[in-house]
């Protein structure tokens, strides 16, 4: 049998390097960034004011205090989005904005209820009074102190969330070179399988793996696309897979590859050759399949497309696990999005058993002790069909293969979900 390390290496060289792609900010939110990048002009773009009040020069109220207040005219009046550009004669004082242009001149800001203007939306006054010093630079932000022109907003290989958004759009950037998303789809097999909405009859199950995997790939940063899954027949399921190939950057389908008489993945593609089916050293997901499918030629002649696939097994814990182990750290590496969880070190809140000779990924709640300490919670049997408590788990407690049982408080290795 392949070993978990072993067949994630296999499944990773199915993917090639992250392809460049230019995305509106919008269209780029959880993408990574392609290239570094610089800012193109300085923010603040000018000196400009942090508080609604009076542009002045601090020497012109050294003395000021409330018994020997200094009182200035008021020679101009900046709103914000003023764009003339301005100069203050020393001994006057100009009312601003915040985010108003500092004009040339002014070395500080007093905020207005530290006057005697009146606060709000009134005319400026013909002189403003003042009761106290300044000291120089007083609430004034200067241009480039949050970013100057040139240096480094951000580095390659960045996610971009709410902040970069917000930082790239105040550097006037629309679009924006990202990792290119890829393309999955997702393609379910099973004669069991009924739609849900549809009415069932004795011995058939609504269909989950599908949408369950193509919310993991979208989880996962990939765009995904659940087609209808398919009978189990390898003709219908060859002729779905040419369907689809040219718009996927890998198809993933689930079930149909152990060791049953009607095993419609297995047959189908074992057949191109192109496919190879292991059994991993794991629990669950022991099943696997990897390799490439080719469409068969186009009706012009041109050849069809080479993709990626990768057939999980049908029960959809192994289904899920799987893509957990396999399919998501190889698929983020290639959109260049971090592609491990967070792996914590935790005590298991009760005893476990596993199959020797296999790596079990139990699913585990994760919890605070009263001492601080992590503490995991097994939950659940570990049968591949138990979905309630995948659902409710936060975590996959990793057990090495050459464990058969742990006691309760045992340090094990969780990998974090959620
Ligand atoms: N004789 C053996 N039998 C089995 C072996 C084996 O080694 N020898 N392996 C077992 C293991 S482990 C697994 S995992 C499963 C894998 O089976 P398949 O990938 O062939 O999947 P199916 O037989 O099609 O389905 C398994 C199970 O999952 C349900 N299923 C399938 N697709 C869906 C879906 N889209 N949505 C919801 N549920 C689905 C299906 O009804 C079955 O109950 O094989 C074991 N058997
Ligand atoms: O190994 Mo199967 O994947 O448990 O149910």
């Amino acid at each position: 049998m392949r070993t978990v390390a072993e067949h994630q290496a296999v499944v990773s060289a199915l993917f090639g390097p992250p392809v460049p792609v230019r995305l509106s900010l919008s269209e780029a939110l959880g993408r990574a960034t392609f290239d570094d990048v610089d800012a193109p002009l300085s923010l603040p773009g000018f000196d400009n004011s942090a508080m609604d009040g009076f542009a002045v020069l601090a020497d012109d109220l050294a003395g000021a205090s409330p018994d020997s207040p200094v009182t200035l005219p008021v020679a101009a009046d900046i709103p914000a989005g003023r764009t003339d550009a301005l100069a203050l004669t020393p001994g006057t004082a100009h009312r601003i904005m915040t985010g108003a242009p500092s004009p040339a001149g002014a070395d500080a800001i007093v905020p207005v209820e530290l006057t005697d203007a009146v606060v709000g939306p009134v005319a400026a006054a013909e002189t403003v009074t003042f009761t106290a010093p300044v000291e120089s630079g007083k609430h004034l932000r200067r241009a480039g102190s949050d970013i100057a022109r040139g240096e480094r907003a951000l580095p390659a290989g960045t996610v971009i969330g709410a902040p970069q958004v917000g930082l790239l759009a105040a550097l006037g950037i629309a679009e924006i070179t990202v990792a290119r998303p890829l393309h999955v789809v997702v393609l379910s097999t099973g004669s069991e399988l009924v739609e849900p909405g549809k009415p069932l009859r004795h011995g058939q199950i609504y269909e989950s793996n599908g949408a369950m995997l193509t919310a993991a790939a979208i989880e996962a940063g990939a765009i995904g696309r659940h087609v209808h899954f398919v009978p189990d027949n390898t003709g219908d399921f060859l002729a779905r897979l040419d369907q689809v190939a040219g718009e996927a950057d890998l198809i993933i389908t689930s079930g149909g590859v152990s060791a049953g008489a009607f095993e419609v993945v297995k047959d189908a593609l074992s057949a191109t050759g192109s496919v190879e089916f292991v059994k991993v050293a794991m629990q669950p997901g022991m099943p696997q399949g990897c390799g490439h499918h080719t469409a068969s030629d186009r009706p012009d002649g041109t050849p069809g497309p080479t993709v990626p696939i990768i057939t999980l097994p049908g029960n959809p814990v192994s289904a899920l696990v799987s893509f957990e182990v396999f399919i998501r750290p190889a698929l983020r590496a290639a959109m260049g999005l971090p592609p491990q969880r967070r792996r914590v070190t935790a005590r298991l809140g009760a005893d476990i058993r596993s199959p020797q000779g296999k790596r079990q990924f139990l699913r585990g709640v994760l919890r605070t002790d009263e001492d601080g300490s992590g503490v995991v919670d097994p939950i659940g049997p570990p049968g591949s069909h138990h979905l309630r408590f995948l659902a409710e788990a936060d975590a996959l407690i990793d057990v090495p293969t050459e464990v058969d049982g742990l006691a309760v408080g045992s340090a094990v290795d969780v990998l974090v979900l959620r």
